[in-house]
Protein backbone atom coordinates (compact mmCIF):
# COMPACT_ATOMS: atom_id res chain seq x y z
CA UNK A 1 0.00 0.00 0.00
CA UNK A 2 1.40 3.70 -1.10
CA UNK A 3 1.42 6.64 1.58
CA UNK A 4 1.21 8.68 -2.32
CA UNK A 5 -2.21 9.23 -4.28
CA UNK A 6 -1.69 11.23 -7.74
CA UNK A 7 -4.27 13.89 -8.68
CA UNK A 8 -4.15 15.34 -12.30
CA UNK A 9 -6.46 18.09 -12.77
CA UNK A 10 -7.98 18.01 -16.18
CA UNK A 11 -10.72 20.57 -16.23
CA UNK A 12 -9.77 22.71 -18.27
CA UNK A 13 -11.67 24.15 -21.35
CA UNK A 14 -8.71 24.81 -23.26
CA UNK A 15 -10.01 28.36 -23.88
CA UNK A 16 -6.33 29.77 -24.75
CA UNK A 17 -5.74 26.96 -27.41
CA UNK A 18 -8.61 28.17 -29.85
CA UNK A 19 -9.31 24.81 -31.60
CA UNK A 20 -12.23 22.73 -32.07
CA UNK A 21 -10.17 19.85 -29.77
CA UNK A 22 -9.21 20.27 -25.97
CA UNK A 23 -5.89 19.41 -25.21
CA UNK A 24 -6.76 17.10 -22.69
CA UNK A 25 -8.08 14.80 -25.80
CA UNK A 26 -5.35 15.82 -28.31
CA UNK A 27 -4.12 11.80 -29.56
CA UNK A 28 -0.07 10.75 -28.40
CA UNK A 29 0.11 7.77 -31.10
CA UNK A 30 -3.29 6.44 -29.60
CA UNK A 31 -3.79 7.90 -26.39
CA UNK A 32 -5.73 10.80 -25.97
CA UNK A 33 -3.33 13.22 -23.19
CA UNK A 34 -4.78 12.75 -20.67
CA UNK A 35 -4.65 9.06 -20.79
CA UNK A 36 -0.59 9.19 -21.77
CA UNK A 37 0.30 11.55 -18.85
CA UNK A 38 -1.55 9.61 -16.19
CA UNK A 39 -0.32 5.67 -17.56
CA UNK A 40 2.93 7.43 -17.40
CA UNK A 41 3.16 8.33 -13.74
CA UNK A 42 1.54 5.05 -13.03
CA UNK A 43 4.57 3.34 -14.81
CA UNK A 44 7.02 5.47 -12.78
CA UNK A 45 5.61 5.60 -8.98
CA UNK A 46 3.30 3.25 -7.06
CA UNK A 47 0.01 5.56 -6.34
CA UNK A 48 -2.41 4.22 -3.59
CA UNK A 49 -4.53 5.55 -6.54
CA UNK A 50 -4.42 7.74 -9.51
CA UNK A 51 -7.52 10.42 -9.18
CA UNK A 52 -8.30 12.50 -12.61
CA UNK A 53 -10.30 15.82 -12.27
CA UNK A 54 -12.12 16.55 -15.51
CA UNK A 55 -15.75 17.57 -16.78
CA UNK A 56 -18.62 15.56 -16.12
CA UNK A 57 -19.17 15.35 -19.76
CA UNK A 58 -15.53 13.92 -20.70
CA UNK A 59 -15.85 11.53 -17.46
CA UNK A 60 -18.45 9.42 -19.20
CA UNK A 61 -16.27 9.12 -21.98
CA UNK A 62 -12.95 8.61 -20.42
CA UNK A 63 -14.35 5.60 -18.45
CA UNK A 64 -14.17 3.89 -21.14
CA UNK A 65 -10.64 3.97 -21.77
CA UNK A 66 -9.29 3.43 -18.45
CA UNK A 67 -10.39 2.86 -14.29
CA UNK A 68 -8.67 5.39 -12.62
CA UNK A 69 -10.48 7.52 -10.11
CA UNK A 70 -12.58 10.27 -12.11
CA UNK A 71 -14.01 13.36 -10.12
CA UNK A 72 -16.03 16.48 -11.58
CA UNK A 73 -13.76 19.38 -12.09
CA UNK A 74 -15.17 22.93 -10.25
CA UNK A 75 -15.26 26.02 -11.23
CA UNK A 76 -11.45 26.90 -10.95
CA UNK A 77 -8.23 24.69 -10.88
CA UNK A 78 -8.78 25.26 -7.16
CA UNK A 79 -12.37 23.92 -7.12
CA UNK A 80 -11.11 20.84 -8.94
CA UNK A 81 -8.19 20.13 -6.82
CA UNK A 82 -10.76 20.38 -3.43
CA UNK A 83 -12.91 18.11 -5.30
CA UNK A 84 -10.09 15.57 -6.18
CA UNK A 85 -8.83 16.21 -2.52
CA UNK A 86 -12.07 14.61 -1.38
CA UNK A 87 -11.07 11.16 -2.70
CA UNK A 88 -7.31 11.23 -0.47
CA UNK A 89 -6.91 9.14 2.33
CA UNK A 90 -3.15 8.58 2.20
CA UNK A 91 -0.62 10.63 3.93
CA UNK A 92 1.18 12.49 1.07
CA UNK A 93 -0.69 13.48 -2.18
CA UNK A 94 1.33 14.49 -5.58
CA UNK A 95 -1.09 16.99 -7.98
CA UNK A 96 0.42 18.02 -11.42
CA UNK A 97 -1.97 19.68 -14.48
CA UNK A 98 -2.77 17.33 -17.06
CA UNK A 99 -0.79 19.82 -19.09
CA UNK A 100 2.53 19.28 -17.62
CA UNK A 101 2.54 16.31 -20.14
CA UNK A 102 6.38 15.51 -19.91
CA UNK A 103 7.51 15.16 -16.75
CA UNK A 104 9.94 12.51 -16.92
CA UNK A 105 10.53 9.45 -14.89
CA UNK A 106 13.92 11.10 -13.17
CA UNK A 107 12.18 14.51 -12.20
CA UNK A 108 9.46 12.46 -10.61
CA UNK A 109 11.29 10.03 -8.39
CA UNK A 110 13.56 13.02 -7.61
CA UNK A 111 10.58 15.20 -6.20
CA UNK A 112 8.81 11.58 -4.74
CA UNK A 113 12.16 11.02 -2.87
CA UNK A 114 11.79 14.43 -1.25
CA UNK A 115 8.78 13.30 0.44
CA UNK A 116 8.64 14.34 4.11
CA UNK A 117 11.38 16.97 3.66
CA UNK A 118 8.83 19.92 3.69
CA UNK A 119 4.85 19.95 3.64
CA UNK A 120 4.88 20.77 0.09
CA UNK A 121 7.81 19.90 -2.42
CA UNK A 122 7.88 22.10 -4.88
CA UNK A 123 9.68 22.25 -8.23
CA UNK A 124 11.03 25.66 -9.70
CA UNK A 125 12.89 26.93 -12.60
CA UNK A 126 15.08 30.11 -12.70
CA UNK A 127 14.54 33.16 -14.98
CA UNK A 128 17.08 34.45 -17.18
CA UNK A 129 15.13 37.22 -18.51
CA UNK A 130 15.06 40.89 -17.04
CA UNK A 131 12.02 41.00 -15.09
CA UNK A 132 10.62 44.31 -14.68
CA UNK A 133 7.55 44.44 -11.77
CA UNK A 134 5.23 47.09 -11.13
CA UNK A 135 7.46 49.74 -13.52
CA UNK A 136 10.70 48.72 -11.59
CA UNK A 137 13.49 46.15 -12.71
CA UNK A 138 14.01 43.51 -9.84
CA UNK A 139 16.83 41.14 -9.28
CA UNK A 140 15.60 38.19 -11.17
CA UNK A 141 17.89 36.08 -9.11
CA UNK A 142 15.34 36.02 -6.46
CA UNK A 143 12.40 35.13 -8.56
CA UNK A 144 11.19 31.24 -9.13
CA UNK A 145 9.26 29.77 -12.26
CA UNK A 146 7.17 27.40 -10.36
CA UNK A 147 6.15 23.72 -11.67
CA UNK A 148 4.47 21.36 -10.77
CA UNK A 149 3.86 18.07 -9.97
CA UNK A 150 4.20 19.20 -6.03
CA UNK A 151 4.27 16.75 -3.33
CA UNK A 152 2.19 17.94 -0.18
CA UNK A 153 1.32 16.96 2.77
CA UNK A 154 -2.57 15.90 2.15
CA UNK A 155 -3.62 17.40 5.77
CA UNK A 156 -1.47 20.42 5.18
CA UNK A 157 -3.03 20.84 1.84
CA UNK A 158 -6.89 19.89 3.00
CA UNK A 159 -6.07 22.74 5.32
CA UNK A 160 -4.86 25.26 3.32
CA UNK A 161 -7.76 24.86 0.96
CA UNK A 162 -10.11 26.16 3.46
CA UNK A 163 -9.36 29.43 2.95
CA UNK A 164 -11.45 31.66 0.83
CA UNK A 165 -8.66 32.92 -1.54
CA UNK A 166 -7.73 31.19 -5.02
CA UNK A 167 -4.11 29.75 -5.25
CA UNK A 168 -2.77 28.86 -8.56
CA UNK A 169 -0.61 26.22 -6.80
CA UNK A 170 -0.55 23.98 -3.82
CA UNK A 171 2.29 25.68 -2.35
CA UNK A 172 1.18 28.95 -2.34
CA UNK A 173 -1.58 27.83 -0.76
CA UNK A 174 -0.11 26.16 1.97
CA UNK A 175 2.69 28.73 2.87
CA UNK A 176 -0.41 31.16 2.99
CA UNK A 177 -1.93 28.91 5.84
CA UNK A 178 1.94 29.23 7.41
CA UNK A 179 3.17 25.76 6.28
CA UNK A 180 6.57 25.32 4.95
CA UNK A 181 7.65 24.51 1.19
CA UNK A 182 10.75 23.01 -0.04
CA UNK A 183 12.28 23.62 -3.78
CA UNK A 184 14.26 21.72 -5.99
CA UNK A 185 15.13 22.25 -9.61
CA UNK A 186 12.73 21.38 -11.48
CA UNK A 187 12.96 20.36 -15.39
CA UNK A 188 12.70 22.78 -19.19
CA UNK A 189 10.69 19.90 -20.35
CA UNK A 190 7.67 20.16 -17.01
CA UNK A 191 6.67 22.98 -19.63
CA UNK A 192 2.61 23.28 -19.50
CA UNK A 193 0.76 23.23 -22.78
CA UNK A 194 -1.23 26.61 -22.76
CA UNK A 195 -0.85 27.10 -27.11
CA UNK A 196 -0.65 25.54 -30.05
CA UNK A 197 3.26 26.23 -30.34
CA UNK A 198 3.87 24.02 -27.13
CA UNK A 199 3.50 20.96 -28.24
CA UNK A 200 5.79 21.45 -30.50
CA UNK A 201 8.47 21.99 -27.73
CA UNK A 202 7.85 19.07 -26.10
CA UNK A 203 10.11 15.98 -27.03
CA UNK A 204 7.96 13.36 -25.55
CA UNK A 205 4.91 14.13 -27.75
CA UNK A 206 4.94 11.70 -30.57
CA UNK A 207 2.02 12.33 -33.01
CA UNK A 208 -1.20 10.97 -33.25
CA UNK A 209 -1.95 7.70 -34.87
CA UNK A 210 -2.76 7.39 -38.56
CA UNK A 211 -5.68 4.74 -38.22
CA UNK A 212 -9.26 5.12 -39.76
CA UNK A 213 -11.51 4.62 -37.13
CA UNK A 214 -14.97 3.25 -39.18
CA UNK A 215 -18.15 2.96 -37.42
CA UNK A 216 -21.71 1.50 -38.85
CA UNK A 217 -25.19 2.83 -37.45
CA UNK A 218 -28.71 1.04 -38.02
CA UNK A 219 -32.18 2.45 -37.53
CA UNK A 220 -35.63 1.82 -38.19
CA UNK A 221 -38.96 3.52 -37.80
CA UNK A 222 -42.24 2.99 -38.40
CA UNK A 223 -44.33 5.33 -40.67
CA UNK A 224 -47.45 7.83 -39.15
CA UNK A 225 -50.86 8.65 -40.69
CA UNK A 226 -50.08 11.97 -39.14
CA UNK A 227 -46.87 14.88 -39.24
CA UNK A 228 -44.29 15.84 -41.25
CA UNK A 229 -41.66 13.45 -42.51
CA UNK A 230 -37.54 14.53 -42.03
CA UNK A 231 -35.01 12.59 -43.89
CA UNK A 232 -31.36 13.46 -44.11
CA UNK A 233 -32.06 16.89 -43.03
CA UNK A 234 -34.62 17.79 -45.45
CA UNK A 235 -38.64 18.37 -45.44
CA UNK A 236 -39.76 15.40 -47.38
CA UNK A 237 -43.31 16.66 -49.40
CA UNK A 238 -45.91 13.73 -47.91
CA UNK A 239 -48.76 13.33 -45.69
CA UNK A 240 -47.08 11.02 -43.29
CA UNK A 241 -44.51 10.67 -40.92
CA UNK A 242 -42.36 9.18 -38.59
CA UNK A 243 -43.59 7.29 -35.34
CA UNK A 244 -41.26 8.43 -33.15
CA UNK A 245 -39.67 10.88 -29.91
CA UNK A 246 -38.03 13.10 -31.93
CA UNK A 247 -38.63 14.64 -35.53
CA UNK A 248 -38.03 10.66 -36.27
CA UNK A 249 -35.27 11.70 -39.27
CA UNK A 250 -34.14 7.65 -39.26
CA UNK A 251 -31.72 8.87 -41.26
CA UNK A 252 -29.48 11.17 -39.16
CA UNK A 253 -30.56 8.73 -36.28
CA UNK A 254 -28.28 5.77 -38.14
CA UNK A 255 -25.74 8.57 -39.48
CA UNK A 256 -25.16 9.48 -35.69
CA UNK A 257 -24.76 5.82 -34.16
CA UNK A 258 -22.22 5.45 -36.86
CA UNK A 259 -20.21 8.41 -36.34
CA UNK A 260 -20.65 7.26 -32.41
CA UNK A 261 -19.55 3.46 -33.39
CA UNK A 262 -16.31 4.55 -35.13
CA UNK A 263 -15.39 7.51 -31.82
CA UNK A 264 -16.13 4.25 -29.77
CA UNK A 265 -18.56 6.75 -27.76
CA UNK A 266 -21.93 4.50 -27.53
CA UNK A 267 -25.34 5.07 -29.29
CA UNK A 268 -27.92 8.03 -29.86
CA UNK A 269 -29.98 6.55 -27.23
CA UNK A 270 -27.29 6.32 -24.45
CA UNK A 271 -26.61 10.38 -25.36
CA UNK A 272 -30.23 11.34 -26.51
CA UNK A 273 -32.86 9.21 -24.40
CA UNK A 274 -35.88 8.96 -26.15
CA UNK A 275 -37.55 8.67 -22.73
CA UNK A 276 -36.38 12.57 -22.31
CA UNK A 277 -38.81 14.93 -22.78
CA UNK A 278 -36.17 17.34 -23.84
CA UNK A 279 -36.01 15.54 -27.18
CA UNK A 280 -39.56 15.43 -27.69
CA UNK A 281 -40.31 16.69 -31.46
CA UNK A 282 -36.59 17.22 -31.55
CA UNK A 283 -35.04 18.42 -34.64
CA UNK A 284 -32.41 15.48 -35.55
CA UNK A 285 -30.23 17.97 -36.89
CA UNK A 286 -29.38 19.60 -33.76
CA UNK A 287 -28.84 16.59 -32.25
CA UNK A 288 -26.33 15.55 -34.80
CA UNK A 289 -24.42 18.90 -34.46
CA UNK A 290 -23.82 18.10 -30.82
CA UNK A 291 -22.08 14.86 -31.77
CA UNK A 292 -20.12 16.49 -33.90
CA UNK A 293 -18.90 19.27 -31.70
CA UNK A 294 -18.78 16.43 -28.85
CA UNK A 295 -16.55 14.31 -31.65
CA UNK A 296 -14.17 17.51 -32.41
CA UNK A 297 -13.83 18.38 -29.16
CA UNK A 298 -12.45 14.65 -28.07
CA UNK A 299 -10.20 15.11 -31.00
CA UNK A 300 -11.60 12.97 -34.13
CA UNK A 301 -12.07 14.40 -37.56
CA UNK A 302 -14.50 13.00 -39.56
CA UNK A 303 -13.17 11.42 -42.92
CA UNK A 304 -16.84 10.48 -45.01
CA UNK A 305 -20.17 9.00 -44.22
CA UNK A 306 -22.26 6.77 -46.52
CA UNK A 307 -26.11 6.56 -45.97
CA UNK A 308 -27.89 3.89 -47.46
CA UNK A 309 -31.94 4.18 -46.98
CA UNK A 310 -34.62 0.90 -47.55
CA UNK A 311 -37.51 2.05 -47.77
CA UNK A 312 -40.58 1.68 -50.96
CA UNK A 313 -41.65 5.03 -50.02
CA UNK A 314 -41.28 7.91 -50.45
CA UNK A 315 -39.20 7.64 -53.76
CA UNK A 316 -35.89 10.09 -52.66
CA UNK A 317 -33.92 11.02 -55.85
CA UNK A 318 -35.60 14.32 -56.09
CA UNK A 319 -34.01 15.12 -52.52
CA UNK A 320 -30.66 13.54 -52.18
CA UNK A 321 -28.68 16.30 -53.44
CA UNK A 322 -30.10 18.94 -50.83
CA UNK A 323 -30.01 15.91 -48.40
CA UNK A 324 -25.94 15.95 -49.30
CA UNK A 325 -25.57 20.15 -48.79
CA UNK A 326 -27.54 20.04 -45.68
CA UNK A 327 -25.33 17.09 -43.66
CA UNK A 328 -22.10 18.32 -45.59
CA UNK A 329 -22.79 21.38 -44.09
CA UNK A 330 -23.29 19.91 -40.02
CA UNK A 331 -21.08 17.74 -40.24
CA UNK A 332 -18.30 20.31 -41.25
CA UNK A 333 -16.96 18.13 -44.27
CA UNK A 334 -16.87 18.53 -48.60
CA UNK A 335 -20.64 17.08 -49.87
CA UNK A 336 -18.73 14.72 -52.22
CA UNK A 337 -17.53 13.24 -48.72
CA UNK A 338 -21.55 12.65 -47.74
CA UNK A 339 -23.06 10.08 -49.80
CA UNK A 340 -26.69 8.98 -49.75
CA UNK A 341 -28.26 5.75 -51.34
CA UNK A 342 -31.82 4.81 -51.70
CA UNK A 343 -33.48 1.38 -52.21
CA UNK A 344 -35.96 -0.81 -52.22
CA UNK A 345 -36.32 -4.57 -50.10
CA UNK A 346 -38.46 -6.05 -53.71
CA UNK A 347 -41.44 -5.65 -51.63
CA UNK A 348 -40.09 -7.90 -49.01
CA UNK A 349 -40.50 -7.81 -45.21
CA UNK A 350 -41.83 -4.65 -43.26
CA UNK A 351 -40.37 -2.22 -45.80
CA UNK A 352 -41.67 -3.95 -48.65
CA UNK A 353 -44.93 -3.64 -47.31
CA UNK A 354 -44.43 0.17 -46.63
CA UNK A 355 -44.58 -0.13 -42.97
CA UNK A 356 -41.44 2.36 -42.40
CA UNK A 357 -38.11 2.62 -43.22
CA UNK A 358 -34.65 1.09 -42.35
CA UNK A 359 -31.42 3.19 -42.77
CA UNK A 360 -27.28 1.61 -42.58
CA UNK A 361 -24.91 4.26 -41.92
CA UNK A 362 -21.26 3.71 -42.20
CA UNK A 363 -18.40 6.49 -41.01
CA UNK A 364 -15.25 6.86 -40.54
CA UNK A 365 -12.96 8.88 -38.28
CA UNK A 366 -9.41 10.18 -38.14
CA UNK A 367 -7.84 12.05 -34.95
CA UNK A 368 -7.15 15.19 -35.28
CA UNK A 369 -3.49 15.77 -36.40
CA UNK A 370 -1.70 18.27 -34.38
CA UNK A 371 1.48 18.13 -35.80
CA UNK A 372 0.05 19.73 -38.91
CA UNK A 373 -1.28 22.89 -37.23
C1 LIG B 1 -33.61 9.72 -31.54
C2 LIG B 1 -34.18 9.43 -30.19
C3 LIG B 1 -34.20 10.76 -29.46
O1 LIG B 1 -34.88 10.63 -28.29
O2 LIG B 1 -35.49 8.88 -30.18
P1 LIG B 1 -36.41 8.54 -31.46
O3 LIG B 1 -36.82 9.84 -32.08
O4 LIG B 1 -35.60 7.69 -32.40
O5 LIG B 1 -37.57 7.80 -30.90
C4 LIG B 1 -33.36 8.39 -29.43
O6 LIG B 1 -32.06 8.85 -29.24
C5 LIG B 1 -33.36 7.10 -30.18
O7 LIG B 1 -32.56 6.17 -29.51
P2 LIG B 1 -32.53 4.69 -30.08
O8 LIG B 1 -31.29 4.04 -29.60
O9 LIG B 1 -32.78 4.71 -31.55
O10 LIG B 1 -33.79 4.11 -29.34
P3 LIG B 1 -34.00 2.57 -28.95
O11 LIG B 1 -33.71 1.72 -30.12
O12 LIG B 1 -35.36 2.57 -28.36
O13 LIG B 1 -32.90 2.30 -27.80
C6 LIG B 1 -32.90 3.19 -26.70
C7 LIG B 1 -31.74 2.80 -25.81
O14 LIG B 1 -31.95 1.47 -25.34
C8 LIG B 1 -30.78 0.71 -25.49
N1 LIG B 1 -31.14 -0.63 -25.90
C9 LIG B 1 -31.89 -0.82 -27.02
C10 LIG B 1 -32.22 -2.11 -27.40
C11 LIG B 1 -31.80 -3.17 -26.59
N2 LIG B 1 -32.14 -4.45 -26.90
N3 LIG B 1 -31.08 -2.95 -25.47
C12 LIG B 1 -30.75 -1.69 -25.12
O15 LIG B 1 -30.05 -1.49 -24.10
C13 LIG B 1 -29.93 1.38 -26.54
O16 LIG B 1 -28.54 1.34 -26.14
C14 LIG B 1 -30.44 2.80 -26.59
O17 LIG B 1 -29.50 3.66 -25.94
Amino acid sequence: MSDLTLILLAAGSSSRFELGVKKQWLRIANQPLWQFVAESYEKTAHFEKIIIASSKEDIEFMKLYSDFTFVEGGATRQGSLKNALKEVTSQYVLVSDIARACVSGDFLKRIISHKGKGECIVPYLSVTDTIVYDGKTIDRDRVKRVQTPQLSLTSALKSALLQEEEFTDESSAIVSNGGSREFILGEEDAHKITRIADLKELPCLVPPSDDTLSGTGFDVHAFDDKGDMFLGGVKIESNYGFKAHSDGDVAIHALIDALLGAAGMGDIGMMFPDNDDAYKGADSKKLLKVVVTKLHNFGFVIINVDVTVAAEKPRLGAYKTEMRKTLSSILGIEAQRVNIKATTTEKLGFIGRGEGVGVIANANLKYFDWTKI
